[in-house]
């Protein structure tokens, strides 16, 4: 696990204008790893949506079809940060458009390397990446996969991408499945823990505020302690139990709900579902 912080002066283009791509888009202007007028943003319709990229972050942004062609052989960089039902379309129209040694770097669950290149018809290098949405405030966790056309200069510019909004774990491809299980979708589940501990305190009588700036610092507490004492959740967890007290019942409240085994169990279902997309595109080629 790393964290780099290194100015890229290549443009990039992001193909794809969601909650993903300006996460990262956000990460990076913010940690002014990349200039704003060297980020192009795509999408296919949504002129709004794009005049408030543009607002907000001073990128460059298009959705002229006509345009699209030349901005994409231009760019030595493209981040594909589209929903898996639209990947097979675009791929299939950009592959045409790419040199060589155009830098494809995919952020979409379930895809493979091997289905992207298949679908632009060429063997491009490709960074199969699985961030989170924490990137936009720096704090991301980024799993990566390699092709094996990637040059060396290629993994550091990715690197150097991902590294600027968060930490960057290289992985073998086939574990990026497991890997958005935690990371990638793990943002939510974290988030819906904190919705019912927001819920439980107002059903409680607590306010709303108060509730919310709770769970707040005791989640970021949590996660800060892991982190700066190095000690395992499990022994963390011990401090907080005292026999016979409180903790202890509400852990034991948890566990008749199954807790540990339904994370895990979520945890499966996301690397299952992230696959069965990928296999979907894949079925889609032939
Ligand atoms: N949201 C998340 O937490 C994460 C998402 N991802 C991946 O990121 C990708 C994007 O997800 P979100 O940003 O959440 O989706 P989103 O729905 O917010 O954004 C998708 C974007 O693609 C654009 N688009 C769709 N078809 C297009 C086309 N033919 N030409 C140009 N633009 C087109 C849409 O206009 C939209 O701007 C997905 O593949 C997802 O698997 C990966 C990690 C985390
Ligand atoms: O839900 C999804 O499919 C994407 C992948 C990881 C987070 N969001």
């Amino acid at each position: 696990m790393s964290q780099h912080q290194a100015n890229i002066s290549e443009s990039i283009t992001f193909y794809g204008a969601g909650a993903m791509a300006e996460a990262i888009v956000k990460g990076l202007i913010s940690k002014s790893v990349v200039q704003a007028g060297n980020i192009t943003m795509l999408n296919r319709s949504n002129s709004q949506r794009l005049e408030e990229l543009q607002r907000l972050y001073g990128i460059k942004v298009s959705n002229n079809a006509d345009l699209l062609p030349g901005i994409l052989q231009n760019s030595p960089i493209i981040v594909l940060a589209i929903k898996p039902k639209d990947a097979a379309e675009v791929l299939r129209s950009l592959g045409p458009l790419l040199s060589a040694d155009t830098l494809i770097v995919s952020v979409i669950a379930g895809l493979t390397i091997r289905t992207i290149q298949d679908l632009l018809g060429r063997k491009q290098p490709v960074a199969r990446t699985m961030p989170n949405t924490s990137s936009s405030i720096g704090l991301g966790a980024t799993g990566i996969a390699y092709s094996k056309e990637i040059d060396d200069r290629q993994r550091q510019t990715v690197t150097a991408l991902f590294g600027a909004v968060g930490t960057v774990t290289v992985v073998e491809e086939e574990k990026l499945e497991i890997l958005t299980g935690i990371s990638g979708s793990g943002p939510a589940y974290i988030y819906y823990m904190m919705e019912a501990m927001m819920a439980a305190g107002i059903r409680g009588g607590l306010t709303p505020q108060q509730c919310r700036e709770l769970t707040v610092q005791t989640v970021l507490g949590a996660a800060r302690m892991v982190q700066l004492t190095g000690e395992e959740p499990s022994a963390l967890r011990a401090k907080v139990t005292s026999p016979n007290g409180s903790t202890q019942a509400a852990i034991e409240t948890l566990d008749k709900g199954e807790f540990f085994e339904t994370v895990i169990a979520a945890v499966a279902r996301c690397a299952e579902r992230s696959k069965e997309m990928g296999a979907a595109l894949k079925e889609g080629i032939s």
